[in-house]
């Protein structure tokens, strides 16, 4: 929107909002560009597939069978868009118009506000799946929740219901469906009319610590994810997909 300066992504990667190799790079693009745009002044993220999912976490066919190179590819992907959105200039607001569930919990948590549709699911349930939760998937959820609270999730891999995860600070507001594209734009309208120079600093000095530790680490933590998954994504690919049809544990 030219007057009110901005702009709206709506993820729509059929069939769940799988943050997938050609997602995650696309959007990259477009906030790389969103940046250098002065016209644009905060970004407001919501899904296609309003009261169904938000993003249902990683793409699980891009962790799978896939050349060395390849996963390096994705995870780079994963890395990046992480670190765009968190390190990101402007105000992003996230309209979590469905679930978003294990990559897509790390997506919003990256954002500057959360208002979430009641009803629906989040958290990070690596541990459900066998495995440790990226490190910068812990120290985010971790700047937001505080320790002992993303301690006792991340320790059994907790799916919060919005409800829930509005108690403990996880999301901003829960509300009715319908409210929550109108709630999340007047927190940007608000959150865009700030001095930009001071929001920017602000939250650069807010995040400098997990930015400076995201940067000291993502070399490490490819090798890591390269090694890990060619040893492990049969069994890790088959927990996703235990999830997917049975749902998962409370
Ligand atoms: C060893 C190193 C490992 C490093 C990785 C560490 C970090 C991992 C992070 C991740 O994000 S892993 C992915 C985790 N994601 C999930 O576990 C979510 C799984 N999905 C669900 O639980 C549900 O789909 C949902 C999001 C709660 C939505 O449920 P709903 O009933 O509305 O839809 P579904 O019928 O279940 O799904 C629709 C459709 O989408 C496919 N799909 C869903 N999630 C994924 C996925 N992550 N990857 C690939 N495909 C996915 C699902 O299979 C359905 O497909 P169709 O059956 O319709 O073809």
């Amino acid at each position: 929107d030219e007057t009110s300066g901005i702009t709206t992504i709506t993820l729509s990667s059929a069939p769940a909002n799988t943050l997938s190799l050609e997602l995650l790079t696309n959007l990259i693009e477009k906030l790389r560009d969103i940046e250098k745009d002065d016209s644009v002044k905060g970004v407001l993220v919501t899904s296609k597939y309003n009261g169904e999912t938000f993003i249902s976490g990683l793409n699980s066919y891009d962790m799978h069978n896939q050349t060395d190179e390849r996963l390096a590819k994705y995870w780079t992907a994963v890395q990046d868009i992480h670190f765009t959105m968190y390190s990101f200039g402007k105000p992003i607001v996230a309209a979590i118009n469905g679930d978003a569930v294990a990559g897509g919990c790390a997506f919003v948590l990256t954002c500057d506000y959360r208002v979430m549709m009641k009803g629906k699911r989040t958290g990070l349930p690596e541990a459900q799946f066998g495995i440790v939760a990226p490190f910068f998937y812990i120290d985010v959820m971790k700047s937001v929740i505080g320790n002992r609270q993303c301690e006792l999730a991340l320790l059994e891999g907790k799916i919060f219901s919005t409800e829930e995860a509005a108690k403990v600070g996880l999301v901003d507001e829960a509300v009715d469906l319908n409210l929550v594209l109108p709630n999340a734009m007047k927190k940007l309208q608000h959150l865009v009319k700030i001095p930009q120079p001071a929001f920017k600093l602000t939250k650069q000095t807010l995040r400098q610590a997990d930015i400076e530790k995201f940067i000291a680490n993502r070399d490490q933590n490819l090798k890591t994810y390269i090694q890990d998954l060619t040893k492990h994504s049969v069994y890790v690919i088959i927990r996703i997909f235990f999830y997917i049809v049975q749902g998962f544990q409370n």
